[in-house]
């Protein structure tokens, strides 16, 4: 394994850095010797390498979970609380770290990436909390002399498999619903990403958080879901990325009929209603639309703008786009760093050229400022209709689409013409308005004048093919339990009641 000089150096705790899966408590290398580079996007330079597990390693990981899970859902709830509390102050601690490894691995601007685990680290809390109310109900009973009721109880092992656009919040929002509940779990991260999970394993074990709780595999993708899919032992399944991807492992899974829970694609519209300030509104837009470089399952994929006020919000949103600085995350002052990789840039590019060919205006982009080869310069592009693939793909870089609207039924048959269905953004102040839209759109969360919309307490998930279940929120820990019902019967005349 080459060791990598520019994370090692840029670390205050080089120990967080770490080359090797983790599987039962232990740093492991592939059997086989097969490793991948993982490069800094923003650079170009391999930042590390990862190994590649087999697949009898990865049933060794299946093996530790099984043996793990004996133990940790015997704890009292209280007692996995301490011990994510624990994880919860050394992510805290840690914060720079977690940064750096972050931005060099994804690209996200620091303070993004600061962001990032703050976020990441209030679902380790959130959930160290909701483990010790995990209640089951006291039913009245129709069935004479006996009482009836459920109790809930972890389901087993968890497989995870999640992104590489939020390298460790997609991890703990997860994992720590599945170890709170009492279930160990097993990690699967993008390979784009790996040294985040990383760096969670590391702090998980100085937690106190026993061998075989939280393990991280790392290998060649398909094969590695297909074995987590096909093994019975594993009870849940629990993915985020692609609706492509999704439905392949939905489809793995059956044959095991385990517990899914797909938190998928978004092609989030934008609406924003003639009432509403262009100014205010257009900055909005911007916020929504460029966070992560666009590279965000919420971002504003197509920007719905009153007929009335469209020309003003697309004057205001170009100034504004104008300002925005590209750049390495590592630098200060930049708001958008690199895309993942180079076939990301050339999909953006694809779809700016498809909106282009098809008729719509390219307001602004001149991709010649570009940093590096895999920085893509915010786009704008007005007069976007349904026949593009800016409009029916979710675009996952900083292209955006401003298409404009007559009146609101129009606007909702235009939001809702996506077979994705995670996050709208509504900006208007008409409570009329806001209602009629809030209701009448098909998505699984609505956010009215308010970019900011995620967080622990809310329950995070869409409807159509945007996924299944919900992810955080008091349901959140619902995902890795099952209800077990129960009637004790001869119990004589203390039931009834
Ligand atoms: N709804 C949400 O909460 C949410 C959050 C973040 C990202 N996303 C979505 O994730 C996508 C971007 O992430 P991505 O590019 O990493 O997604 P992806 O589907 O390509 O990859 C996600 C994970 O699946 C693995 N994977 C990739 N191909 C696979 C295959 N053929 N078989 C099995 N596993 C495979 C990857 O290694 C990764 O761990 C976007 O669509 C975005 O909207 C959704
Ligand atoms: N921003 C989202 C992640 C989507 O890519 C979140 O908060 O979960």
């Amino acid at each position: 394994m080459k060791l990598s000089k520019t994370l090692l150096n840029a670390l205050e705790d080089p120990r967080l850095f770490r080359q090797y899966a983790y599987v039962d408590g232990k740093w492991t290398h592939g059997d086989g010797g097969r490793e991948e580079a993982v490069i800094d996007p923003a650079t170009g330079e391999a930042l590390g390498h990862i190994p590649w597990l087999e697949a009898d390693q990865i049933l060794a990981a299946v093996d530790a979970a099984d043996a793990a899970f004996v133990h940790w859902r015997a704890l009292r709830a209280d007692e996995r609380c301490e011990r994510l509390l624990a994880w919860y102050d050394l992510l805290q601690a840690n914060r720079e770290d977690l940064a750096t490894i972050m931005t060099l691995e994804q690209g996200k601007p620091l303070p993004d990436a600061r962001g990032e685990v703050e976020y990441g680290a209030s679902f380790v809390r959130w959930f160290a909390e909701e483990g010790k109310r995990t209640f089951g109900e006291t039913i009245p009973s129709h069935i004479p002399n006996a009482a009836l009721g459920t109790i809930k109880e972890p389901v087993g092992i968890a497989a995870l498999i999640t992104p590489w656009n939020f390298p460790l919040a997609m991890i703990t929002r997860k994992a720590a619903a599945a170890m709170a509940a009492g279930c160990t779990v097993i990690v699967k991260p993008a390979n784009e990403t790996p040294f985040s999970a990383l760096a969670l394993a590391e702090l998980a074990e100085r937690a106190g958080i026993p061998a075989g709780v939280f393990n991280v595999v790392l290998g060649d993708p398909p094969e590695v879901s297909k074995l987590l899919c096909a093994e019975e032992r594993v009870k849940a399944l629990s993915f985020t990325g692609s609706t492509r991807v999704g439905r392949l492992l939905l489809e793995q899974s059956a044959s095991t009929v385990k517990r899914v829970s797909l938190e998928l694609g978004g092609n989030a519209p934008f609406i924003v209603g003639p009432d509403m300030d262009p100014k205010e509104a257009a900055y909005a837009a911007v916020a929504a639309k460029f966070q992560t470089a666009g590279q965000d399952c919420l971002a504003a994929n197509r920007i719905l703008v009153h007929e009335s006020i469209h020309d003003q919000f697309v004057e205001q949103f170009a100034e504004r786009m104008a300002a925005l600085t590209v750049g390495n995350g590592l630098e200060s002052e930049v708001d958008l760093g690199p895309l993942i990789h180079r076939q990301a840039v050339e999909k953006a590019a694809a779809i700016v050229d498809d909106a282009i060919s098809r008729g719509a205006t390219l307001v602004a982009g001149d991709q010649g400022a570009a940093p590096g080869p895999n920085f893509f310069m915010p786009v704008l592009l007005t007069g976007v209709t349904p026949k593009m693939k800016v409009w029916r793909e979710e675009n996952f870089a900083p292209v955006a689409g401003i298409t404009a609207y007559a009146d609101d039924d129009q606007v909702i048959e235009m939001a809702n013409d996506t077979e994705y269905g995670l996050a709208a953004y509504v900006y208007t102040h008409d409570i009329r308005r806001i209602w009629k839209l809030l209701r009448a759109l098909e998505y699984g969360m609505v956010s009215v004048n308010s970019v900011k919309m995620t967080g622990p307490p809310v329950p995070f998930g869409g409807v159509k093919q945007s996924g299944l279940g919900r992810e955080g929120g008091i349901t959140g820990i619902d995902e890795y339990l099952s209800t077990k019902y129960y009637c004790l019967g001869g119990l004589g005349s203390v039931s009834g009641s």
